[in-house]
């Protein structure tokens, strides 16, 4: 608001250039009755029709010269615009460029609302500096017409109109308010379409269309009823500014006559005022009444919602840049509510690049809630997990998400070539990106039998084992840029030889790798072992921990390494 208003005070010569014009056209406003009284007065009612002609001759002339006053407004009303415009556009975009929270790629969609939100700001400003300058002119003129063509009327018509203004203004802010409803309504609705719109795949991937209808019904049912309560405050308003505008001629026709009788007033002043009050007075109130529903609220809205949008208010969360691409986890304690039992309690590791851990334990002992945990999905009850120096669910979401990749246990495929579903995190891979993953993760003869990138892949991969699924799923985070790689069982349906060479593969690849074991074998290829039994995990190397942990000791007896098919880790 306040660039706003320094940006129009910037161009105050052309303001007040505006406002000299306006003069002019409050010109008819302020002799229109004097005249119009003077032409009944002086010709038509003094037998002298003649002079009655020339009179309002005269009140013609002046109209024409207010028409000519308000034509230089309109010339000059893009000089002042224009300008403000201009510069709320550069700074609204610079500020959405710059904006931290954006900082890898520029948001354009932030850029497209926010510049709509300009142009309803540069329209609404025109409104108002063409109606609510005209009105306040016109009422200002009528009304000084009016008090000194017919004074002794004055208050009969003075009192009503102020009291109408008076209950307007107080209908204002809930006027106000149900206006930005209906702008957030609608601002929901466009969100909850365009959702939907650009997650189609997903939802026909999900059969989710009917939770999809679901929400767009709903925000649209609240957009329709948002309207509707708009509609009755305006009728209100409407009604309020009627009344205001229409009590002043009824009482002027019941206290008039007395007044001419006594000859306090000719029948030329009590024509005058009703031509002040029919010709500008009430056009004005009405002029007013619009204005103020429409343009000025627009405008008020319009820049409560860019005032929201501008970059410099950002959230709390995903304002936090990683320096490196280190994990540190320092006394990590996690419970699903605050009554339950913490399934991941005092957890201290760090992880650097070039890192392999394996994190072994029965089932449901917290394993993929860790792994959740250094995602940063959710933050910890106690202790802190920080990735590169900053607490990893602080970090900017645009950053975290190409940083961190976690590959679950189930596969998500959706209707769409090979290639659609492998470019779906990189979108920027080329062919020769994805047949390269693809060798790395040893999904090459699976590749050449569904006929190459090009060849079509079923609903939810439709056609394919459970292991050839989760062998794309695999391809799909190799070829990404993702520094950190966790494999929550992700495995879990290849056969020994085929999750060794995936583990290897990823193993090799840059930056830091987790795998939350399915077989113990995967403990052999790590560096290092965490071990989940329930209490404080224990972190070591394979051999230190057969020394240490008597679970991690028991699990290793109980694995048969010469069986093909390996035991599962046992529940909890
Ligand atoms: N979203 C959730 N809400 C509440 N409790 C949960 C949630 N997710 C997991 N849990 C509970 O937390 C505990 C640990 O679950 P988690 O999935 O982390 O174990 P896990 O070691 O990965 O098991 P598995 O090897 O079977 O995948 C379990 O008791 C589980 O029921």
């Amino acid at each position: 608001m306040r660039f706003y208003l320094s940006t129009l005070a910037g161009h105050r010569r052309g303001v007040l250039i505006l406002l000299g014009w306006s003069m002019l056209e409050g010109v008819p406003a302020f002799f229109g009755g004097k005249l119009v009284g003077t032409a009944v007065d002086q010709g038509f009612g003094a037998g002298d029709p003649q002079a009655g002609v020339l009179w309002l001759l005269a009140f013609a002339a002046l109209a024409v010269a207010g028409a000519l006053g308000q034509r230089q407004v309109f010339a000059r009303l893009g000089s002042v615009v224009e300008p403000m415009r201009d510069a709320l556009v550069t700074q609204v975009v610079k500020g959405v460029l710059n904006d931290p929270t954006h900082r890898r790629t520029p948001d354009a969609s932030a850029v497209a609302m926010i510049t709509r939100h300009v142009e309803v700001v540069r329209d609404a400003t025109a409104g108002v500096l063409v109606q609510a300058r005209a009105l306040l002119v016109t009422t200002v003129a009528a009304l000084i017409g009016l008090a000194t063509t017919a004074a002794a009327l004055i208050w009969l018509v003075v009192l009503p109109i102020i009291a109408a203004l008076v209950l307007f203004g107080l209908m204002l802010p809930s006027l106000a308010k149900r206006q930005r409803d209906a702008v957030m309504a609608d601002e929901r609705t466009a969100e909850a379409s365009g959702a939907v719109l650009t997650g189609l795949r997903d939802v026909a991937a999900c059969t989710a269309s009917d939770e999809a209808y679901e929400d767009i019904a709903t925000q649209i049912d609240q957009q329709a009823r948002a309207s509707v309560v708009v509609a009755w405050a305006n009728s209100l308003r409407a009604t309020v500014i009627a009344i205001g505008g229409f009590a002043p001629i009824v009482l002027l026709v019941a206290f008039a006559p007395p007044l001419v009788a006594s000859g306090q007033l000719t029948k030329g002043a009590v024509l005058a005022a009703v031509v002040y009050l029919t010709n500008s007075v009430n056009p004005a109130l009405h002029g007013l009444a619009r204005t103020t529903s429409t343009v000025v609220m627009r405008l008020m809205v319009a820049l409560k919602r860019l005032q929201e949008a501008a970059p410099e208010k950002t959230q709390e969360t995903g304002r936090e840049t990683p320096s490196n691409g280190e994990f540190v986890l320092k006394d990590v304690t996690f419970g699903w509510s605050p009554d339950a039992e913490p399934v991941v309690r005092g957890l201290s590791l760090g992880l650097k690049p070039g890192d392999h851990l394996a994190v072994v334990g029965p089932s449901g002992i917290g394993k993929s809630t860790m792994a959740s945990l250094l995602t940063g999905l959710m933050p910890p009850d106690f202790g802190c997990v920080l990735f590169g120096g900053a607490p990893v669910d602080l970090v900017d979401p645009a950053v975290r998400h190409h940083a961190i990749a976690l590959i679950p246990q189930e596969t998500y495929l959706f209707t769409g070539t090979v290639r659609e579903n492998l470019t779906l995190l990189a979108p920027w891979a080329t062919d020769e990106d994805l047949t390269e993953a693809v060798k790395k993760v040893g999904a090459k003869p699976l590749l050449d039998r569904l006929g190459g990138l090009d060849a079509p892949l079923g609903h939810a991969g439709e056609g394919l084992s459970a292991g050839e699924a989760q062998l794309l799923a695999l391809a799909r985070v190799y070829v990404t840029s993702a520094s950190v790689v966790i494999l929550d069982e992700a495995t879990s349906h290849l056969d020994p030889a085929a999750e060794a060479r995936v583990e290897r593969a990823f193993a090799r690849r840059d930056g830091i790798l987790v795998v939350i074991a399915h077989r113990l074998s995967s403990a052999l290829r790590a560096n290092r072992v965490l071990v989940m039994d329930g209490g404080k995990p224990l972190l070591g190397t394979h051999e230190h921990l057969l020394q240490t942990s008597p679970l991690y000791g028991q699990l290793m007896l109980a694995w048969d390494p010469t069986r093909h098919e390996e035991t599962p880790l046992p529940r909890r």
